[in-house]
């Protein structure tokens, strides 16, 4: 059953008021991986608070406790849980997104204000930190849920909300919540399927569902000797200097065109069988897509399916940065007395964090010990998550099809996504349901980038996509 027409016609007329409401949550910097923006991350929560008040949803903001982060302990953003509707004969879906953004300088490269939503009228382009992952999403469900306020309209199914402020820190505390509240009588009960709008079609002209996720593991590697940091004209040559040993550590760890260097955790991967290869061969993608949305000419293969198999099916391991070496501009001749680096990888079906930590342990550990270095090394897990697979046969990603062929007029590419959402495995697990991956964006967002976006298009048909899936939802078998 398609959304009623007064639906689609209120997201039309209060586009730009949806717009001012991006404004709005774009400019709360909810930054999760930083300390010294948790108070921020608190204040998203309250806003998303009183919005989804204000369009009938009781909303109750749990608190997750205590964590540690970088030396320091805080408290975790609530999680925001939320109901609309308790009909015994409609359907019950759960609705997660997350309010927290990964960090974003002007001077990381930004054309304007990372924390200030600007409408690039010539483009159509909302560009700003978390416009597309995950704030314009999380408010599309939002936007279909004040259309049915105002028009004193019921929702075809019953809702229930999980919204989360830590999802780009590990999502710390909501595994714990999830089972906790999984049983008979207890939050989660009831519900039947799960949609998340969290990540982004493949290209940007073919909307998709997404029924795979990648895992992930990742590490910092400390690696500590001098007391305090040195002059390099009086302690260069005359000690094992930090810095270096890093840098040859790190470079052991995957080769320029991918291959990751560590044994055992290819050995993990689950075989390519004709069958799924004939999937990726199918999708609408090409190598432009991938260079393009990149902005550069850098992509590893020419091979179309190469390329999407190693963003989809295949582990990658990313060296993000070091901590605590000279990074500003200048010249200083400093040698540091304690350098972090830190890398990841992204986990396929049958690697889990679990099952690849003692590879990684033991490989840096032999690579350090080849230097014979006085240095000290340590090494420490931050955060993981299993990946994903699920049944894209299921009731709920026929409903998501059938929407999508009404708004966009296409049928979508069934796809995996290189990212990885640690809770969807949860829910999928401690629930027992199927979980649709529902995108709202484009692959040229520039999510986790600098000037990251999404379509005006995207944000306002991406709204009446998310409503209509729920019709969708309410009569399909
Ligand atoms: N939109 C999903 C997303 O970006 N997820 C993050 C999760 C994460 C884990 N650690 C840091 N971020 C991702 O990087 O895939
Ligand atoms: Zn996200
Ligand atoms: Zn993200």
């Amino acid at each position: 059953m398609p959304a009623p027409k007064a639906v689609i016609d209120y997201i039309n007329a209060n586009a730009d008021k949806f717009i001012d409401k991006l404004a709005k949550a774009v400019a709360i910097p909810s930054i999760s991986g930083d300390g010294k923006h948790r108070g921020d991350v608190v204040k998203m929560a309250h806003f998303l608070k009183g919005e989804l008040e204000a369009v009938g949803v009781s909303v109750e903001l749990r608190d997750l406790g205590k964590h540690v982060m970088d030396g320091e302990e805080l408290h975790l953003p609530p999680a925001i849980l939320g109901k609309l509707g308790n009909d015994p004969k409609k359907k019950t879906v759960l609705l997660y997104a997350h309010y927290d953004v990964q960090p974003a300088l002007k001077s990381d490269g930004w054309d304007t204000d990372p924390f200030k939503l600007v409408i690039d009228e010539k483009t159509g382009r909302l560009i700003g930190r978390g416009s597309s992952d995950d704030k314009g999403p999380l408010l599309g469900w939002i936007n279909n849920l004040q259309a049915h306020h105002a028009l004193g309209l019921e929702l075809p199914v019953n809702i229930k909300i999980c919204f989360e402020g830590m999802e780009e820190s590990g999502s710390e505390g909501l595994d714990d919540l999830i089972k906790a509240e999984a049983g008979p009588g207890k939050y989660f009960d009831g519900v039947d399927c799960v949609c998340i709008s969290d990540n982004y079609w493949l290209n940007t002209r073919t909307p998709c569902l997404t029924y795979g996720l990648r895992g992930l593991s990742y590490f910092k590697l400390k690696i500590s000797g001098p007391g305090r940091d040195l002059h390099s004209g009086v302690f260069g040559g005359t000690v094992h200097e930090p810095m270096t040993d890093l840098v040859y550590v790190m470079s052991k760890l995957v080769t320029p065109d991918g291959k990751i260097l560590i044994p055992g955790v290819n050995d993990l991967v689950a075989p390519l069988t004709d069958k799924e290869k004939a999937l990726y061969d199918r999708l609408d993608y090409g190598v432009e897509d991938v260079e393009s949305a990149a902005g550069g000419r850098i992509a590893i293969s020419s091979e179309k399916t190469t390329v999407l198999m190693g963003r989809m099916r295949y582990p990658s391991l990313s060296i993000h940065g070091v901590e605590g070496a000279f990074s500003a501009p200048g010249a200083k001749t400093v040698i540091p007395a304690s350098v972090s680096g830190k890398f990841s990888i992204r986990l396929v079906p049958n690697q889990t964090p679990d099952n690849i930590r003692a590879f990684v342990e033991k490989y840096v550990k032999d690579e350090f010990a080849k230097l014979g270095s006085k240095n000290t090394l340590e090494i420490e897990e931050l955060h993981g998550g299993k990946p994903w697979v699920a049944s894209p046969d299921h009731y709920n990603y026929k409903a998501a099809v059938k929407a999508t062929e009404i708004i966009y007029g296409k049928t979508p590419d069934m796809t995996r996504e290189g990212g990885s959402i640690p809770v969807t495995l949860t829910f999928a697990e401690a629930l027992d349901v199927n979980v649709l991956l529902l995108p709202m964006g484009r692959g040229d967002d520039g999510a986790h980038s600098t000037n990251e976006k999404l379509d005006r298009s995207n944000y306002i048909e991406g709204t009446k996509l998310l409503g209509t899936y729920l019709y969708e939802l309410s009569t399909v078998q």
